[in-house]
């Protein structure tokens, strides 16, 4: 079962949030400013109401009201004119945002470990990529200014109410008090259903990539129906969560519905009492009721988005929980990097006092233990050795852990006990000994079975591994390993390959993988079972190409491809049992 990636808690999702607001303060202070200036314009119409009535009702009007209806006039094209400006601003800033916010997600899931990407399987770091950062952009582009602009629209006919009559503005409180109550009840019931609505919806995914990347092996296994089942259960989880959160905000809605016109109806009752207590005018009385009435329609509002952000809050807690764990991972990184250039100062001083073998060893492991469980260690004890241009055998029944091996030395996985160094530096915990030399060599890549093609030309996928390749370079390297089909593709080296474009065989799929290698010209070159799909007289062909100039270690189980090898080693259980010439090892596995 996948392990879902981390999600940061809310408290902290906003305080990230605002970190990346403070990056622009003007904008931000220009938005507040908006805020402010479109609810005290949206005050003078109740205000020029209440007026005209009193006026009215103490006989100082005399002829037609044009001052007022002209200010009301103003008021209405200014207001709509500042609805624009912050509608405006607001969009803008929250586009930078969740461009900002996209940009970061992108970065941190291509420099997580490998190892957590596989743990998570890709589906839910592919719904964090896809799903999430576009449910997050709706409410950060229209939510969040909506949303600010109400609480201060709200703070401000409130603080108005109580300017206008402070009798009157007693009439506020019950609605404050009844709308806090029932947000503390009902907001924290909300954000845990959207929570796990949102981790049931992305288990569906996970369960859904699985199934469609799987797809032959469930073919061949006959298991369709179970693994249907399997995204069915899932996708019933979702259903169930999201029937739960309805029932929740229906309830809420309604209990909201009532609230929002009982401090209208209120203003009515209370304010013909203070009239006639002598407390308030009729206009006073006017001017509140209309604020409330729009309050009314604020509040709506206002919950509507405040529900919005909290399932945004969620949903950006599972994108900075990315964030959060690729920069975590980073620095970690850089710790274990700085402790390893001071560890292999100490092994450089050491060896140069005592010389050994290893010295000059490309790639070196000493006394290495590694479990995928810690009750079982996988690879016990290995000590190994590789020269700079020695090809090594790796040999050894199913299962007696010669890809756990070649996995601790690519540095995906990291040993347990003892050290694995590539060109005297150490692998594992996150580092890789892909990082290039003075001469834009890498120190060492692994090829397998699985080779993955990226969609885009030929020539994109060999510089997937070699950047600086020429033209001339990358038809040298294919050539070398003899693929000499790629002169026969419709546009060469330009050919478009993988999904609808053109498909490759497998046995060509695999020549592209180690042209990619030779191309790139590494110090040291892990080959797992990378050869499978070529024949016999091509195999040994591509190995050859692959072989020159550097160490190697292959990974085979044929014979006749290990035989290339100058010697081999046998594991057994995880053991390092025998060492010999290729054609001894083989005899006694
Ligand atoms: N991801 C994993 N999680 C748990 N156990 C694993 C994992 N990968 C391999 N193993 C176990 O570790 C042991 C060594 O496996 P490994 O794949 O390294 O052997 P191998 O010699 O390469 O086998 P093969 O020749 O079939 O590829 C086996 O018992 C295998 O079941």
């Amino acid at each position: 079962m996948a392990q879902l990636l981390p999600v940061t808690p809310t408290g902290k999702t906003w305080a990230l949030l605002w970190r990346s607001v403070k990056k622009t303060p003007w904008q931000f202070a220009l938005l507040i400013m908006l805020f402010v200036a479109s609810s005290l314009i949206s005050l003078v119409m109740p205000l020029a109401v209440g007026l005209l009535i009193d006026r009215a009702s103490t006989g100082q009007l005399t002829g037609f009201p044009w001052g007022f209806l002209g200010a009301i006039a103003a008021a209405t094209i200014g207001g709509a004119l500042l609805t624009r400006a912050w509608t405006f601003q607001g969009q803008r800033l929250g586009v930078r945002l969740n461009r900002d916010l996209g940009i970061d997600l992108v970065d941190a899931s291509l420099s997580l470990d490998a190892q957590t990407v596989e743990d998570a399987g890709s589906g839910d770091l592919l719904s964090r990529l896809t799903d999430d950062i576009d449910s997050v952009r709706q409410v950060l582009a229209q939510g969040l200014p909506e949303f600010g602009f109400i609480v201060v629209m709200m703070l401000v006919t409130i603080g108005s109410i109580f300017t206008v009559n402070p009798y009157i503005g007693l009439v506020t409180v019950p609605m404050v008090v009844v709308m806090t109550v029932m947000l503390s009840i009902f907001l924290p019931r909300i954000g845990a259903r959207i929570k796990q609505k949102t981790e049931a919806v992305s288990a569906f995914t996970v369960a859904s990539t699985e199934n469609i990347r799987g797809a032959s092996t469930i073919e061949e296994l006959g298991v369709q129906q179970a693994r249907l089942r399997v995204q069915q259960d899932r996708a019933e989880d979702v259903y169930r969560i999201a029937d739960r959160l309805v029932v929740i905000r229906s309830t809420y809605w309604a209990l909201d519905g009532f609230n929002s016109y009982l401090p209208l109806v209120l203003s009515i009752m209370w304010g013909a009492v203070c009239v006639q207590n002598g407390w308030a005018t009729w206009g006073d009385a006017a001017t509140a009721s209309i604020l409330l009435f729009n309050m009314r329609i604020n509040a709506d509002i206002f919950t509507y988005w405040l529900d919005k952000l909290r399932e945004m809050s969620v949903t950006m807690g599972r994108v900075f929980g990315v964030i959060d764990l690729a920069e975590h991972q980073a620095r970690g990184r850089a710790t274990r990097a700085e402790e390893a250039s001071t560890q292999s100062a100490a092994v450089a001083a050491l060896a140069e006092a005592a010389p050994s073998s290893s010295q000059n060893s490309v790639v070196s492991l000493r006394d290495v233990t590694y479990g995928y469980s810690a009750q079982n260690p996988v690879i016990r004890s290995i000590s190994l050795e590789l020269l700079p241009g020695e090809t090594v055998a790796l040999v050894g029944r199913s299962g007696s852990g010669k890809t756990t091996l070649a996995r601790l030395i690519a540095g995906s996985l990291t040993a347990d006990r003892g050290s694995v160094l590539v060109q005297g530096q150490p692998v594992g915990n996150g580092l890789y000994p892909t990082q290039v030399d003075q001469a834009g060599r890498p120190a060492l890549l692994i090829c397998t079975q699985e080779a993955h093609l990226f969609l885009g030309t030929v020539s994109e996928n060999m510089l997937v591994a070699a950047p600086a390749a020429s033209h001339q370079q990358q038809l040298n390297a294919l050539e070398a390993v003899g693929a000499d089909w790629v002169a026969h593709l419709p546009n060469g080296l330009e050919t478009e390959i993988g999904g609808s474009a053109h498909e490759l065989t497998r046995d060509q799929i695999q020549q592209l993988a180690l042209a990619r290698i030779v191309a790139a010209n590494p110090h040291a070159v892990i080959l797992d079972e990378s050869t499978t799909q070529l024949d016999l007289a091509d195999a040994r062909e591509s190995l050859r190409a692959v072989m020159q100039g550097r160490a190697v270690i292959i990974i085979s189980h044929d014979a006749r491809i290990a035989s290339l090898a100058d010697r081999a080693v046998l594991l057994e259980e995880g053991e390092l049992v025998a060492e010999g010439s290729p054609a001894e090892i083989f005899a006694r596995a």
